[in-house]
């Protein structure tokens, strides 16, 4: 299921057959208020009708004015109701209902898809099995419409706001994360698992900090690939990495056939390096388990030069994400590596010359840019072991927020 559609998420335009549209049969369609005067009720019973209220929460939420509030609830049933009124007389849809229509026809007419049968925002102790299909349509479009609206906060606030949003509702991370996840199955590969596969493969097929290996910072003595991952979300990266490592020392061979069977590639990669260490901390809005550490990622609680490899795998959100960048400069170690993987389509410009720039203001080098993939981008900068010249970021910025002008927020696209 496709919640929503943005430019370079790869999701492909389905022809949607509008089922409340005004071609339907007369007959067809009694028999249809008929099951939504049922589903009304259910909806009713189950307390659906009262989930709109909490679409898009408003700053008047955060401080419990339950008269504004309540208002504010009604407004939005009301708008509903007319909507589905619309519905019943035939009406055609708005272009947004569209986007949703054709998202549960996918999840209802086979294809890999349908294992996600809870919807994105689905509230607690409400199980869709037990839903009406028009039940099911609307919990899908409310989830959907939660889904754009926190995506749409993440991509267009600065970091301390999306920081304050996720701390005073944290439930919005879960249903963020849902309706990414449910995303994320669409695409040919999860660039965490090119991620894991470059640390893995780099880490085993040469020695710590040697040509061609991963940089490595000494830890008692010991010398260890420390990797942050800014903005992990579910932390699926530190993850695949720990697992990695537990078959690593039971024995090295095994554990690096099952991974190459599991993630792919590596057909050169031999196990050489038998003292691979990794440390992966991973940094996010909200702890939703315990590799997590919750931090704005414009200040990690990380040393300086205490890292080997930073990561930001599609992180660059906040309209101030150029202050991440300078905090990646501040952990990491001298010879350290810089990874990045965006939306393509979030670069202004599409050679990338003014992004490469930016970064390279901030002291970094690129090393090495990979844009073959259609849907994103990836960059690998590295961190100068003689101190690089290091501009202000609000030099680069000139006045204007990096999350207007050098990448691009990723909001859905309404057909
Ligand atoms: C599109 S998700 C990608 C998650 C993960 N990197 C992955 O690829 O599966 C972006 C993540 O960045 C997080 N994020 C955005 N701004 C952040 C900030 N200022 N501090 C910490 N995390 C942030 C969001 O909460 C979200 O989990």
């Amino acid at each position: 299921m496709s919640l929503f559609e943005v430019d370079g998420w790869g999701l492909e335009k389905r022809k949607v057959k509008v089922s409340a549209g005004g071609k339907k049969k007369p007959r067809k369609y009694e028999n249809k208020v008929q099951n939504e005067d049922d589903g009304e009720k259910k909806i009713r019973e189950l307390g659906l009708d009262k989930i709109s209220i909490d679409i898009k929460p408003k700053k008047s939420d955060y401080n419990d004015t339950s008269e504004e509030k309540r208002s504010d609830k009604r407004e939005k049933r009301d708008k509903n109701d007319k909507r589905d009124k619309n519905d019943k007389k035939g009406k055609k849809r708005s272009k947004d209902d569209t986007v949703l229509e054709a998202s549960e026809s996918s999840e209802h007419h086979g294809s890999k898809k349908q294992k996600s049968e809870i919807p994105p925002g689905v509230p607690d102790g409400i199980d869709p099995s037990n839903l009406t299909p028009l039940q099911r349509k609307m919990l899908s479009k409310l989830s959907g419409s939660r889904f754009r609206w926190i995506n749409e906060q993440l991509y267009t606030t600065d970091s301390a706001s999306a920081l304050s949003m996720i701390t005073k509702q944290p439930e919005l991370f879960e249903e963020y994360h849902k309706g990414f996840a449910s995303q994320v199955e669409s695409w040919p590969e999860n660039p965490v698992d090119t991620f894991t596969r470059e640390l893995v493969y780099r880490g085993i097929n040469k020695m710590v900090s040697s040509p061609g290996g991963l940089p490595g910072v000494v830890v008692n003595g010991h010398r260890k690939v420390v990797v942050s991952d800014m903005g992990c979300g579910e932390a699926n990266l530190a993850v695949q990495v720990d697992n990695f490592m537990e078959e690593y020392k039971k024995d090295g061979k095994q554990a690096l056939k099952k991974f190459k069977k599991k993630y792919g590639g590596g057909k050169d990669i031999a196990l050489k390096n038998k003292k691979l260490d990794f440390e992966v901390h991973s940094f996010d809005l909200k702890k939703i388990n315990d590799k997590i550490t919750v931090a704005d990622i414009k200040n990690v609680p990380m040393g300086d030069e205490s890292c080997s490899v930073v990561i930001f795998c599609l992180s660059l959100m906040g309209t101030n994400f150029l202050d991440f960048i300078k905090e990646a400069s501040r952990i990491l170690m001298k010879g350290g590596e810089l990874w990045i993987t965006e939306i393509k389509s979030r670069l202004s410009d599409p050679k990338c010359v003014d992004f490469i720039k930016a970064i390279e203001g901030l002291g970094f080098k690129l090393r090495n840019f990979d844009d073959a993939n259609k849907m994103f981008t990836k960059f690998e900068f590295f961190k100068p072991i003689k101190n690089a010249k290091v501009s202000n970021v609000g030099e680069i910025r000139g006045g204007q927020t990096e999350g207007k002008w050098l990448l691009k927020p990723c909001i859905y696209k309404r057909r």
